[in-house]
């Protein structure tokens, strides 16, 4: 198998530097010498693509970027290959670039410890305290096999039950889902008149997403099963809306929706009517009142209160900032604000030890710090761009391959980024896991799973993929934001945020998809050189992330014989120092980069790959521009990481074209807390 050129892409060309004409000259000329020393063809053309306008370089710059060039060939192990590979197999061995030169230094991490804000999950209250139905006890009980009250659930039940509106606020997977749903149905079921299917929804429950509206009519229908007069029901996006408008005709008492769709429904069917709503409820509110939904909630919000004037609402969140509550001051009639805030932990009041039932609304300042539960250990590695895709591939290898049972979600920034890298590990680390090499347990190789969740994806597939990762007591999940909110996804033990999010708001929800409800979870944010400072940003909403080093992860290539070098192939068992972790990293690397460069429709996915990552990355918020800003990308380096040998050519001309578009719609999803291209 041929090991990939990629002499170019240690190409100086960056968004930010453009060589002068000297040092551009001077690069030729190294880099023909370079060429003519080398047995390898000139296997590239060169890259002369910049996406920006682009500030100088000096010429002890360029020189050194060219001088790493030169380096040993290697070979990865055999790895199986589709029928287009097998031309790639042929070609003469091509000389491998070094991953580990010309890289930026990796700065110190100088991040401040803060202590983080802390929640009790659980109580010693149990729920037939409440006075609930005994037939609701039992079933909670029974069916979801619960008896004591998380701290925010013996909270806000009794507020609820008292008919008040209310604001809720508790870290992810405290159970929130239960502590609006339980009032619901307590409240349903003891309506003087009995409920009739055909009286349309009493409750409204809106979520941001499919698979969160899937989730909680879920909940809702074991919670009814006493109950059986009263229909729960969902709609959502991508279902047949035939179907939905004969499920609405029929009669949902309790409708659970994603904005959008009950828009749909409200302009075109004439069988959603609102007048006996008791109950409106606005889970993940912060991410349904931002500006990416405000048109949907504005035509909902006329739609029921010109049917219906009394009514209980509820908002609740993990992340309910001030602007949401200016916001919910709107729909809220003389609101409870419900915090469960272990203030023993709370260093604002170190002297308040009394946890207070109810909390009055906090400060500003106090809102933007979120809680993070107890058991979740956060980590943060800071990666150069040309490592980041074997970094990435070799944390999924280490934990998923040679551990036994862990699950692992991996956030992208755009729906082509998880379809990319989807792809790509497939064909690429599935079939080289597919022979176990020596040493490895027979098992390991079977451990590999992927899935990938994302809002182009065909609904049917999507709670599919739901589903299966859902119950499944393994596997590698890829996704964009859009599984960021509110999913229950059971035992998920690691949380990686391959792009970095756009607010501390929304790496809270990410990591939040482990560590719920007191279990064990870590989490890993990779970070670029330049990206480093995002560390301060997050420490300065409380957020508390160790550093796991870059060297740590690359070192489970040791233990994994399908990226051997060719010089080691021969030698069996022996201890496998740096040198070689290096040389297993470049042949993952090759493999990434032959598999891509097999033909030249893998080229161009890998181009528009490429593109949306940058597309994505222009879209981070102004008050992060100055950490992450197109300007400070290395756009040979980034190429890399998307097994290109060099930077694409033609990716200013289209970045250009597309940016504008781009940037409008982004900027709406952006605002709304989904990171670009996640579409609900
Ligand atoms: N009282 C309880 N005892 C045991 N488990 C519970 C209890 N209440 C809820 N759970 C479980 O805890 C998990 C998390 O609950 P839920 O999804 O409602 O959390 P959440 O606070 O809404 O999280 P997020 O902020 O991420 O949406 C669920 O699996 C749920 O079944």
């Amino acid at each position: 198998m041929a090991a990939a050129d990629s002499s170019l892409s240690d190409n100086p060309r960056t968004f930010s530097r453009r060589p002068s004409a000297q040092a551009s000259r001077q690069a030729k000329a190294t880099k023909r010498k370079h060429q003519a020393s080398s047995e390898a063809p000139p296997a590239k053309r060169r890259n002369e693509t910049s996406c920006l306008p682009a500030k100088k370089t000096s010429v002890k710059e360029t020189q050194r970027t060219f001088k790493g060039n030169t380096q040993k060939t290697f070979s990865p192990k055999k790895h199986s290959v589709s029928p287009s590979d097998r031309n790639q197999e042929e070609r003469p061995c091509i000389k491998t670039s070094s991953l580990f030169k010309n890289n930026p230094d990796i700065p110190e991490l100088h991040r401040p410890v803060v202590k983080q804000v802390q929640e009790k999950v659980f109580t010693s209250a149990a729920f037939h305290e409440l006075g609930l139905h005994p037939h609701l006890i039992s079933t909670i009980n029974t069916v979801l096999k619960m008896s004591s009250m998380t701290s925010v659930q013996k909270q806000s039940i009794p507020v609820l039950l008292e008919g008040r509106d209310a604001l809720v606020r508790s870290q992810t997977g405290s159970g929130k889902t239960l502590a609006y749903c339980i009032p619901v149905v307590q409240s349903l079921q003891a309506m003087k008149s009995k409920i009739q299917r055909s009286d349309g929804p009493y409750a409204l429950v809106l979520v941001p997403t499919r698979e969160l509206a899937l989730q909680s009519f879920d909940t809702v229908q074991k919670l009814l099963k006493p109950f059986t007069w009263i229909v729960p029901g969902v709609l959502m996006g991508g279902e047949k809306r035939k179907s939905e408008k004969a499920r609405l005709r029929k009669g949902i008492n309790i409708l659970i929706s994603t904005p959008g769709r009950l828009v749909d429904h409200i302009k075109s069917t004439k069988n959603i009517h609102f007048s006996r709503l008791r109950w409106l409820v606005f889970d993940e509110a912060d991410r349904i009142l931002d500006l990416g939904f405000e048109r949907d909630i504005t035509v909902i919000l006329n739609a029921v209160n010109a049917e219906c004037q009394k009514r209980q609402n509820v908002l609740l969140s993990a992340t309910l900032t001030e602007g949401v509550t200016r916001l919910a001051d709107i729909s809220l009639h003389d609101p409870v604000s419900i915090s469960v805030l272990d203030k023993s932990h709370d260093q604002l009041n170190p002297k308040d030890k009394a946890v207070r039932e109810v909390c009055p609304p906090r400060t500003g300042d106090e809102l933007d710090n979120f809680a993070i539960p107890e058991s979740l250990e956060q980590h943060v590695t800071v990666v150069p761009s040309k490592l980041r895709l074997v970094c990435l591939a070799a944390f999924i290898l280490q934990k998923c391959k040679f551990e036994k049972d862990q699950k692992m979600v991996v956030f992208f920034s755009s729906c082509e980024l998880v379809e990319f890298h989807y792809s790509l590990f497939l064909q690429t680390l599935l079939s080289s896991s597919g022979a176990p090499a020596s040493g490895q347990l027979p098992s390991a190789s079977t451990r590999l799973k992927f899935l990938r969740l994302h809002g182009n994806m065909e609904q049917e597939e999507r709670t599919a993929v739901f589903q299966e990762f859902s119950h499944s007591r393994r596997g590698v999940l890829l996704c964009t934001d859009v599984a960021a909110r509110g999913l229950d996804l059971p035992q998920v033990t690691w949380i990686v945020q391959y792009n970095a999010p756009s607010s501390p708001a929304e790496y809270i929800h990410r990591i939040g998809r482990t560590a719920r409800i007191g279990c064990h979870g870590s989490s890993l944010l990779i970070l670029a050189p330049s990206e480093a400072e995002y560390v301060n940003s997050l420490a300065s909403h409380k957020i508390n992330v160790s550093e796991m080093k870059m060297e740590d992860i690359l070192c489970v290539l040791a233990r994994d014989d399908c990226f051997k070098g060719k010089r080691w192939g021969a030698q069996k068992s022996h201890a496998v120092g740096p040198q070689e972790i290096r040389e297993r990293a470049t042949v993952l690397q090759t493999v990434f980069e032959d598999y891509v460069h097999s033909s030249e429709r893998r080229v161009s996915w890998a181009k528009k790959a490429l593109q949306s990552f940058i597309q994505a990355y222009t879209t981070y918020p102004r008050e992060l521009k100055h950490i992450f800003h197109v300007r400070s990308l290395h756009l040979g380096h980034v190429a890399k990481s998307f097994g290109l040998r060099d930077a694409p050519r033609n990716l200013s001309a289209l970045t250009r074209k597309k940016r504008k578009a781009h940037l409008k719609r982004s900027r709406l999803w952006k605002s709304a807390g989904f990171a670009a291209g996640a579409q609900p």
